[in-house]
């Protein structure tokens, strides 16, 4: 079944959202970070390129989730949910993807927040 229009292929990507929204606990996990990431960042005062920062490392973690979601999907189709040794080493790769960009994240998100948290606790002082 082709999109037909525009509209079509917008509400078909709505559905991934929504389904891994509905199905998948690590992207809820992900959205949660997303959004104290976000709550923090005005609250810490980031100027735009921070904050632009923020977004550009929160969606390449959560559109690799996507990603590994669907793949996941595709190896589970394909091998019809037997073990094969080809689907761990896809599935494990995928998950990696994920990992890797999740690390890297964290490691920008420290270099971002934590300098801005410890001039707050400075100001305690
Ligand atoms: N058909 C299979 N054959 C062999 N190993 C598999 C197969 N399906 C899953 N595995 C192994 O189990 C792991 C978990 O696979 P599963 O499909 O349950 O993903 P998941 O637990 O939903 O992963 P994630 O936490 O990334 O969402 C894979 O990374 C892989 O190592």
């Amino acid at each position: 079944m082709k999109n037909r229009t525009l509209l079509d292929s917008f509400k078909n990507a709505i559905n991934g959202f929504v389904y891994c929204l509905n199905n998948e606990k690590n992207f809820k996990m992900h959205l949660k970070i997303f959004a104290i990431s976000i709550f923090f960042a005005f609250f810490l005062g980031f100027n735009v390129t921070e904050i632009a920062i923020v977004l550009l490392i929160s969606t390449i973690v959560i559109a690799l989730e996507m990603i590994n979601t669907s793949i996941e999907k595709l190896v589970d189709l394909v091998v019809d949910n037997k073990i094969h040794p080809l689907a761990k080493i896809i599935k494990d790769i995928s998950a990696g993807a994920v990992f890797i960009s999740a690390i890297s994240s964290l490691i920008i998100a420290g270099f971002l927040y934590i300098p801005k948290f410890l001039i707050i606790l400075k100001s305690f002082k």
